[in-house]
């Protein structure tokens, strides 16, 4: 996801930046990239610190950075995990950083993201817009007010781009087992999801006009929406499913 989020962030005018990662390749000047903490410029003042590790990484990598936190705002991309236990963390490393969390997706590799983001409350105007920057470089943005809605966010678009592409896979699977060869199969399932997806964007109709907008009386869309919608179906799948990515980030803060 750091990854993701940089790509992005390469491409405005972002300040010269490190990114501290054993794993990255070289940035374009001035940015750089520090292998270990040790090869992060020293007098390098950052204004954000960035945290997009795995959620049980949190503490080592505060650690790792707490020498440039001092006046700098924490921005986190982990699923989960709470400002307060990183605030926490933050100050055991020697700085009270204040936290900003921001839950992106995939397609912000693309610039075609979408972040749920949350600030603690006495965060700043200025912060706040910064983080808001940030985090409209790789896409469009909407801050909640609680931060416990942000593991309903992580669930439902932080995760959302999988439930997207399973719906291809499984598009794609069928149309090989009822016959069509794969190439085939694969060109109208992903051509499918991601046309769709277009007319989503390029439109401002909601997506159930949309769907009747297909869906013919009598027709073949009729007769499959009529198994997807069974309450027993899709509703009510999708509807465990994001409740059980729910309290798993709701799992990771603990
Ligand atoms: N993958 C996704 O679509 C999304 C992920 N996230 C969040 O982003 C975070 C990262 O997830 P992924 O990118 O999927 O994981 P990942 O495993 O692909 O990337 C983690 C990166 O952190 C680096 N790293 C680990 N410990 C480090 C340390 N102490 N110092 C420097 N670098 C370190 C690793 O080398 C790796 O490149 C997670 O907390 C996840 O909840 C949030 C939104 C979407
Ligand atoms: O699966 C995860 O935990 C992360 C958070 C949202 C997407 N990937």
């Amino acid at each position: 996801m750091g990854g993701a989020l940089w790509s992005g962030w390469e491409r405005s005018d972002i300040a010269p930046s490190v990114i501290l990662d054993r794993h990255c390749a070289s940035p374009a000047p001035p940015h750089r990239v520090a292998r270990t903490p040790e090869e992060i410029p020293a007098g390098f003042r950052p204004e954000f610190v960035v945290l997009a590790v795995k959620p049980g990484g949190a503490e080592q990598a505060v650690a790792a950075v707490a020498p440039w936190l001092e006046g700098a705002t924490l921005l986190s991309v982990m699923a989960g995990r709470r400002c307060g236990g990183l605030r926490a963390a933050a100050r055991a490393a020697g700085h009270d950083a204040p936290v900003i969390r921001a839950m992106p997706n995939m397609p912000s590799s693309i610039g075609r993201g979408v972040t749920g983001v949350y600030a603690e409350p006495e965060i700043g105007l200025v912060r706040t817009m910064q983080a808001e920057a940030l985090m409209r470089a790789v896409g469009q943005v909407a801050w909640v007010e609680r931060e416990e809605q942000l593991d309903l966010v992580t669930a439902l678009s932080g995760s959302g781009p999988a439930y997207v592409y399973l719906l291809a896979e499984l598009l794609e699977q069928i149309g090989v087992t009822h016959g069509l060869p794969p190439d085939t199969a694969r060109l109208l399932a992903r051509g499918t999801v991601a046309g769709a997806g277009a007319v989503l964007d390029a439109s401002a109709t909601d997506a159930a006009t949309l769907r009747r907008n297909v869906t013919s009386p009598n027709g073949t869309t009729a007769a499959a929406l009529n198994v997807l919608m069974q309450p027993d179906a899709w509703p009510d799948s999708l509807a465990r499913a994001i409740a059980a990515a729910t309290a798993r980030a709701a799992e990771l803060a603990r």
